[in-house]
């Protein structure tokens, strides 16, 4: 697992997982060098799947590097956005990959987004119950996030990512040079990600982040560099010591449940996931400071890193006739939510997360401010 790549300048950030160890691999120019693939499964196939914004622009170099490992590199393009994970896309796949005669050791590389990355892991976990699956992340929010952790799904109308496998990907490879052609607005969403892990794990990194907000927004090689290896190394220690998420990996859902309620109640691919995420941050922090943990002062310092960042900060209408009601009922479908009661993800403004209820009430507040604000 671990190959020495050193001296050719890839920062590595390890997964620990027993068996189901891996690495991230993180250099600017690694879609081009075939030397990052090696040590990966044998077999005599690989179907690359990406998506039709990434292929024209990707799908070739990848292959080139791939060329040299396996006798047939197949590929499959789907169609782009969030909402497109669903379980039609998902069928693309395995129509590709039976088309083409594909067998169990065939390894699937996850081209693109976290969208891509989410669906090409389902796919991997439930081809012939399982293919080996490589992450290939393009977007910020996939490199700092979605590609690592094994985490895979598709989404349901009701309820974002509802059906999905924990599936441990063989290998993330973050080419840091592929951020170069990310649209600004993605950019921004990745960025939610990136502030995620200041509150929940690691003040001194929030503190870097807002001090290099703007070298981030302006691509800053150095600074994307720790951005992205900062926050692989945060999401490694927590999955590494909660893989399937039993109680410390809900730190990760930080904003989320606000957020994904934003995704799904606007309609898939209306919010980015990362812009939803950052709002979501906001609408928690404030819930946080109303239960008590926070001053209202960590609640605009959020604000603010999120707005720097090019992120929306108020929460939209979900239902004009009853808003507060329609975000409790997406919330109550939440996966923390337990027999009903949803589950928030809170700050103490020391870089600690908890999992907390809190009374309809006070997070109806939380919704009517932040819809207002
Ligand atoms: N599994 C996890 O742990 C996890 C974590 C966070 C988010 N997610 C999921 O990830 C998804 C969001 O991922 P995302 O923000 O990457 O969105 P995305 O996959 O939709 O990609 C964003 C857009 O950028 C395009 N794109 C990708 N790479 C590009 C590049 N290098 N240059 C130009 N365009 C490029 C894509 O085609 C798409 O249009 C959501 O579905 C979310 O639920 C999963
Ligand atoms: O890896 C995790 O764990 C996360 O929660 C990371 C999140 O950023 C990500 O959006 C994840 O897909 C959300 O998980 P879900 O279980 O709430 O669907
Ligand atoms: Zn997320």
């Amino acid at each position: 697992m671990h190959r020495d790549l050193s001296l050719l300048g890839v920062e590595q950030v390890v997964i620990d997982l027993g068996d189901r160890s891996y690495c991230i691999d993180i250099a600017a120019g690694l879609l081009d060098r075939a030397d990052a693939f090696s040590g990966l499964p044998s077999a005599s196939a690989a179907m690359i799947v990406t998506n039709e914004t990434v292929a024209p622009i990707y799908l070739e170099r990848l292959r080139g590097s791939l060329a040299p490992h396996y006798r047939t590199v197949l590929h499959v393009v789907l169609p782009d956005g969030e909402s497109f994970k669903t379980w039609d896309t998902l069928n693309l796949i395995f129509d590709a990959l039976l088309g083409a005669a594909c067998d169990r050791k065939t390894v699937l590389f996850a081209l693109g987004g976290g969208v891509v990355g989410d669906v090409t892991g389902f796919a991997a976990a439930a081809f012939m119950r399982g293919v080996p699956f490589v992450q290939v992340p393009t977007t910020l929010l996939a490199q700092v996030d979605s590609s690592v952790g094994g985490k895979t799904a598709i989404n349901h109308p009701l309820g974002k990512n509802m059906i999905g496998a924990f599936y441990q990907p063989q290998r993330v490879l973050c080419d840091l040079a592929t951020l170069d052609t990310l649209p600004e607005r993605e950019l921004s969403a990745g960025l939610a990600e990136v502030i995620k892990y200041g509150p929940i794990a690691d003040m001194a990194f929030l503190d870097w982040i807002e001090r290099n907000m703007g070298a981030l927004r302006k691509r800053d090689p150095q600074a994307l560099a720790h951005a992205v290896k900062r926050s692989c190394q945060i999401k490694a220690e927590v999955v590494g010591q909660d893989e399937r998420e039993s109680g410390l990996r809900a730190i990760l859902n930080f904003g989320h449940t606000f957020g994904h309620a934003i995704e799904a109640g606007m309609g898939y691919g209306a919010w980015l996931h990362g812009e939803a995420v950052g709002c979501g941050m906001v609408m928690a922090t404030r819930l946080s400071a109303r239960m008590g943990l926070v001053d209202n002062a960590f609640v605009e310092r959020i604000k603010a890193v999120v707005e720097a960042a090019g992120l929306p900060v108020h929460a939209p209408v979900l239902d004009g006739a009853d808003n507060v009601g329609r975000y409790l009922s997406l919330m109550k479908l939440d996966k923390k939510s337990e027999a009903g009661e949803i589950r928030f993800v809170l700050v103490d403004g020391s870089g600690r997360a908890l999992m907390k209820g809190a009374p309809d009430a006070v997070v109806g507040e939380v919704i009517v401010e932040s819809c207002v604000a």
